[in-house]
């Protein structure tokens, strides 16, 4: 872990050595203080030589103006040495997010990963900043105060010393305390991140049920979780700043009478007496910090844990080495013996076997969960096949590289995700760089320029989060504007239409009709009216492929199919 985070400071090195340069030479210049006090009052002061005590104060003046330039130069360059640390981690959290499958996504909470790449790589950055430069600080002035106090009087130094085991147990006992109590603070955050994201992009459906008392009570317990861990964590900080507070000022105050003593000895000046006792305040100094680094090593320790977590999570689906770039696929489809499923021992698919030409429309129905968007979802390789394998044109997909087998592909899906931005934005969303004219091209041929044309902002128009401002039917437009800008030659097409009124289903038949002409096209369908022209239906059931071929031929067959067809046609005339 340790060698891990410290491989960050190398791209860095200027930077950390500037710091930590300015932040050593600052800490010795701490040190030097007393030892300059002691000087006048024990030399400068019986001489009573004011041009002598000035040039001495003219001295210390500059040291001070040299100390507020380096502690400035620590505070600016040390956080940005700690900002540029954190923003590496962050783009390489990122990174590696876009790399990971549907899999990985299925079994995650997003507020959780957004806690990851946000609050816990904060707290990453205060300790990198903080980090090394703190704990070597602390060493520095630790062992430098005692040599110091050692000079100027030995029995009162080792007296001092005494408190040096109950620091270290301080600092183990309590330390691995606080990490724990972070790290749970942590999972707290993330339940929060989840249940916020989840309240607030649910909204439409919390205040449709009227949940909204039911959802309170949940954040109310959430809260109240968070609330106990962060006081668990505040108790373990007060107990040690109390203890480590504690200790200091009884050590003072045996220094204080043993000090005094040793000068009525005069086995101690008075120089010497002050210049020791500001001494051991430089040597608490570390002991004091104690509390600050056991509320920011656990922190940055616990989120830097969680960061290599996510980094060590390998990507399941991924560029096989030698992998081939694809351009222009014709389309020819081939599923040879593939068998899938979701988990361990919860088959989907067992040994199907399909074949779809270059240009031909295909339809899957068939009853809910047989496995039809499986099917589909195989194909850009959202998920892996577990035996037997999938062509392109004679290609294995897995031959491929996956951003252009995933070029090669347009989904058209019945949910349309949007994004924040404008109508242009999304569009152009299916080829990022897509000319002005080839956007309203798309749209056009999407039939949205018609919608574009109304609104007066027209394609600026923002479509809210989601999409929300926009009817099912204009998203739907708008799903097909874009893959009419990415121009593939292969389709799918999930339930593409099924939730819109027949007027506009219809119209947006039309488009896809449109946009499949010349392409390969797989079709997600529970309307079978929707599907009659297909140039083959397959009947997908648990069995796996149960039957195949026009829609005409197997409604003659009498098998699956005709069933199905048979219910929806009862639905749609119940008299
Ligand atoms: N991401 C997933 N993780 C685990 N199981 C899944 C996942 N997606 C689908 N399943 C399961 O796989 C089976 C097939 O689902 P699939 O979505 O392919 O069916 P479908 O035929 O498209 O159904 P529908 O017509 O209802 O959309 C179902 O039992 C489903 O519960």
């Amino acid at each position: 872990m340790l060698k891990r985070f410290l491989a960050y400071y190398r791209p860095h090195r200027g930077l950390f050595l500037l710091d930590f340069g300015c932040a050593v030479l600052s800490g010795l210049l701490e040190l030097g203080f007393p030892l300059a006090v002691r000087g006048f009052i024990d030399y400068l002061l019986p001489g009573q030589d004011w041009s002598l005590i000035l040039l001495a104060s003219a001295s210390l003046l500059l040291i001070y103006l040299l100390n507020t330039g380096l502690m400035t130069v620590v505070t600016y360059w040390g956080h940005a040495l700690g900002i540029n640390i954190e923003t590496e981690m962050r783009r390489k959290a990122f990174d590696h997010l876009q790399k990971l499958s549907f899999r990985f996504y299925d079994n995650q909470k997003t507020g959780h990963l957004v806690a990851r790449v946000t609050k816990d790589l904060e707290e990453v950055g205060e300790v990198a900043h903080h980090g090394p430069e703190d704990l070597f600080i602390a060493v520095m002035t630790f062992v430098g105060a005692f040599a110091l106090m050692f000079a100027v009087h030995p029995p009162l130094a080792l007296m001092t010393a005494a408190i040096v085991p109950a620091t270290a147990w301080l600092s183990t006992h309590y330390g691995s305390r606080m990490t724990a109590t972070w790290q749970a603070i942590y999972g707290r955050v993330g339940a929060f991140n989840v249940r916020i994201e989840e309240n607030v992009g649910g909204m439409r459906v919390v205040q449709a049920f009227a949940n909204e008392d039911h959802e309170r009570r949940l954040f109310a317990e959430d809260n109240a979780r968070y609330r106990a861990t962060k006081l668990d964590a505040y108790r373990i900080m007060a107990a040690s700043n109390s203890i480590s507070y504690l200790g200091m000022r009884l050590t003072q105050m045996i220094v204080m009478i043993a000090g005094s003593y040793f000068v009525l000895q005069d086995q101690l000046s008075a120089g010497g007496f002050v210049g020791f006792l500001l001494l051991v305040g430089v040597f608490f100094r570390p002991v004091e910090k104690i509390s600050a680094v056991l509320e920011t090593y656990p922190k940055g320790i616990a989120g830097f844990r969680r960061y290599t977590e996510l980094l060590d999570t390998e990507p399941d689906i991924a560029d096989a080495p030698g992998a081939v770039e694809v351009q222009g696929l014709r389309g020819d489809i081939r599923f040879e013996h593939v068998s899938f499923g979701y988990g361990p021992g919860q088959p989907v698919l067992r040994d199907v076997s399909l074949v779809i030409g270059a240009g031909e429309t295909v339809a899957f129905v068939g009853p809910s969960g047989a496995g039809k968007t499986t099917i589909c979802s195989l194909l850009p390789r959202f998920y892996e096949v577990e035996a037997g394998r999938i062509t392109i044109d004679g290609t294995d997909i897995r031959a491929m590289t996956l951003a252009s087998l995933r070029g090669q592909i347009g989904i058209v899906q019945q949910d349309v995700f949007l994004f924040a931005g404008s109508l242009r934005d999304n569009i152009a969303y299916g080829r990022l760089g897509a000319s002005e004219a080839e956007i309203r091209e798309a749209a056009r041929r999407a039939k949205l320029d018609t919608v574009i044309a109304g609104l007066p902002a027209g394609l600026d128009t923002l479509v809210g989060e989601r999409g929300v401002k926009l009817s099912g039917g204009q998203k739907q437009r708008l799903a097909i504007a874009r893959i009419f800008l990415k121009n593939p030659p292969i389709l799918i097409l999930d339930e593409a239409t099924s939730a819109l009124d027949t007027e506009t289903e219809r119209a947006i038949q039309q488009s896809l009709a449109e946009l499949s002409v010349g392409r390969t096209t797989l079709i997600i369908a529970h309307r079978l009216a929707t599907i009659r022209d297909a140039d083959r239906i397959v009947v997908v059931d648990t069995t796996g492929i149960a039957e195949q071929g026009r829609h005409q031929d197997l409604v003659a067959a009498g098998g699956t199919y005709r069933r199905l067809h048979d219910a929806q046609q009862t639905m749609a005339s119940p008299s």
